[in-house]
């Protein structure tokens, strides 16, 4: 895999547009994103703004590879040379989520009978790290979000939504991706906890990793925006949506 450059954006994005086809809906197409267009530098935190259903985590799955690129160009900037997403093979997709693109989810999806601690490790483990090396590192995020010792062993399915989000947490931050893409990552903590997470989002832009997050709360949102990107205005949205929708009644 590349490796990222400071000098250039690490990520540019042009001419997005993203179009959901409801086939359940007598083919109802859905108007999300127009033309959107953004660039991120290293160790930036761009924060995306604007109302709920706008296409802030759509604009995410889309980088991580989720949801199909349409039409725009998404392309991340390495050393040596550059790399197209809207053209990468599926089976590329893999390598580029475990090297370079982390992704810190609304929800941790749980694997049924798999310890929070080796949720936490496994992006070490999947590149060949040191497993008692892993470990420790995952341990030590872990214990910094105040997750009780208790149940580092045990799986997360039972836990609260606030430790779910804390074992998700750990388990994007421990990559240390060049790119980290953050959706919603202390919608259900506490203010300590907030702290810790606003604590490793700071570590992250200060080792130049650049990241791309939605946050509501906006105290949160003051604490770690380099930038605001608001996606209102011609972005589309849900506008276009019922324009679509009222056009397809008539
Ligand atoms: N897989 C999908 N199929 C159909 N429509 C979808 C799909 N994913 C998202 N949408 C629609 O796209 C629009 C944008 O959704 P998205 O989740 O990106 O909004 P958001 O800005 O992140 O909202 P919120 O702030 O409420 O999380 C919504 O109208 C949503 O219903």
């Amino acid at each position: 895999m590349h490796s990222m450059t400071n000098a250039r954006p690490r990520l540019t994005v042009n001419g997005l547009h993203k179009q959901f086809l409801l086939h359940g809906q007598g083919g109802l197409e859905i108007d999300v994103m127009h033309d959107l267009s953004l660039t991120l530098q290293a160790g930036e935190c761009l924060v995306l703004a604007g109302r709920s259903g706008i296409g802030k985590s759509t604009l995410l799955k889309m980088l991580y590879g989720d949801y199909r690129i349409d039409q725009g160009r998404i392309r991340l900037h390495f050393d040596d040379g550059d790399l197209d997403l809207e053209t990468l093979p599926t089976y590329a997709w893999h390598g580029l989520r475990r090297d370079v693109i982390g992704y810190v989810s609304q929800f941790l999806r749980v694997v049924p009978r798999v310890a929070a601690v080796d949720v936490v490790m496994e992006p070490l483990l999947a590149r060949g790290a040191d497993e008692a090396d892993s470990r420790q590192r995952a341990e030590t995020l872990l214990a910094r979000l105040n997750l009780p010792e208790r149940l580092w062993r045990l799986p997360p399915g039972t836990f609260s939504g606030g430790e779910q989000q804390r074992v998700n947490i750990a388990r994007g931050f421990i990559g240390e991706h060049p790119l980290l893409l953050l959706d919603e990552p202390t919608a259900s903590l506490d203010a300590a906890n907030r702290d810790v997470v606003i604590a490793l989002i700071g570590e992250a832009k200060a080792r130049g990793t650049a990241m791309l997050g939605i946050f509501h709360d906006e105290d949160v949102r003051e604490r770690v925006a380099d930038r605001l990107l608001p996606l209102d205005g011609n972005q589309g949205g849900l506008s276009n949506a019922s324009q679509h929708y009222r056009e397809s009644l008539s």
